[in-house]
């Protein structure tokens, strides 16, 4: 590997930047650029802790736009690409990058949770629980005499043909029908001697023995496990992600891609691209954000520190960069970075501005609400 800018030059550099980093700081500008891109870092570190709270707590998601987030997610991938390709990126853009990347994930995985697989799970008991009472209210029905029911057989053991049939027949229409039989046996073991009588008589509409249950209620389970089953998945390739981006990125500075940030003789075209891809993305990413709290009138559920905290990461993100150097090249170099933070920023207050005024209309019209039945109560 050849020798890092720092060491080439012989000058004081803080060597746990260099080494953690990879970064190299020479002189006061470029320190103080790392403490504007370290602040960057650590406010999109804790941007998205916030609106992870509020959806804890209030166990919904409604506030936030998923468009928006997934827009995030597809801007991230951009963003670390584009900041492994183009050697005019600062280390902490990178670093900043791959932790937002993450948390974003995180708030993702929760609002798939809370909107999609908890409400999935609590409709599914509904059913089951409203399926259970029309059961036990269903006045029990004469066995039918058909061919296959197995009820013409006089003296007809268990083990006869029809029997089985029927047997089989009844497990996969009520594994396909989704309800767990022995919701169905229970409900009727409720109801009474009677009902029990029919459950064990083999030729009842409502047979389902315990055998069938057990095995419909597991098979009823292969589904929050192969959602679940994927979502590992998909963590442990999130998680796998940093490595395999140091290893990228070493790699191509180890290589002399990049010189320390200090020389730049060539970029990355498709770095570039990639940059504008993303710039486009996480600019046009704000619109439903925006477009939603206008159509509910309410900012109910959004934490406005999440937007908060993104516009001092984007604004410190800025000023890593522009302190660093004012030198035209790389400023170019960095423009999609730049024009992407610069109008977040913008995008950002107004959904601040958003959250105020709707916060404010809200309090407003509760008062009034508030002083209109004062008045009626009075009168
Ligand atoms: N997943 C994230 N938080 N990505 C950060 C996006 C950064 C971009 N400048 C924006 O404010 O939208």
């Amino acid at each position: 590997m050849p020798p890092s800018y720092c060491v080439k030059e012989r000058k004081p550099c803080v060597r746990w930047v260099e080494k953690y980093f990879k970064d190299c700081l020479c002189n006061l500008k470029d320190e103080i650029s790392f403490s504007f891109g370290l602040t960057s870092l650590v406010f999109w570190g804790v941007a998205e802790i916030p609106q992870i709270i509020t959806i804890f707590r209030t166990k919904k998601s409604h506030g936030v736009s998923l468009v928006f987030l997934l827009t995030w997610v597809a801007g991230d991938i951009c963003n670390l690409t584009g900041c492994i390709l183009e050697p005019a990126t600062l280390p902490t853009q990178y670093y900043t990058a791959l932790l937002y990347t993450i948390t974003t994930i995180v708030l993702l995985l929760l609002i798939v949770y809370y909107d999609y697989i908890s409400r999935w799970y609590k409709h599914r008991q509904k059913v089951n629980l409203k399926r259970d009472h029309e059961e036990e209210k269903k006045p029990l029905k004469p066995p039918k005499p058909t061919s296959k029911s197995g009820i013409p057989i006089p003296n007809g053991t268990p083990k006869a043909a029809p029997r089985q049939e029927h047997y089989y027949m009844s497990a996969r229409s009520l594994a396909g029908s989704g309800t767990p039989p022995w919701g169905t046996y229970m409900g009727a073991a409720k109801s009474g001697p009677a009902a029990m009588e029919s459950i064990n008589d083999s030729s009842s509409d409502n047979e389902a023995p315990p055998a069938s249950s057990n095995n419909s209620a597991t098979q009823a389970m292969p589904i929050p496990r192969s959602v679940a089953g994927s979502y590992g998945t998909f963590l442990a390739a999130a998680v796998n992600l940093p490595l395999r981006g140091n290893a990228l990125r070493e790699g191509y500075i180890g290589f002399g891609g990049r010189k320390l940030l200090q020389e730049y003789e060539t970029h990355s075209t498709f770095g570039q691209w990639l940059g504008w891809l993303m710039a486009a993305i996480y600019i046009s990413g704000r619109v439903p954000q925006i477009w939603l709290n206008i159509k509910r009138g309410s900012v109910e559920g959004l934490n406005p520190f999440m937007f908060v905290f993104a516009l001092v990461a984007n604004v410190t993100y800025v000023g890593s960069i522009l302190v660093r150097t004012t030198e035209w090249e790389r400023i170019k170099a960095n423009m999609p970075w730049l024009l992407d933070a610069v109008i977040c920023v913008a995008l950002d207050f107004f959904i601040i501005s958003q959250y105020i005024y709707y916060r404010c209309f809200q309090r407003r019209e509760a008062r009034d609400d508030h002083k209109e039945a004062g008045k009626a109560a009075a009168s």
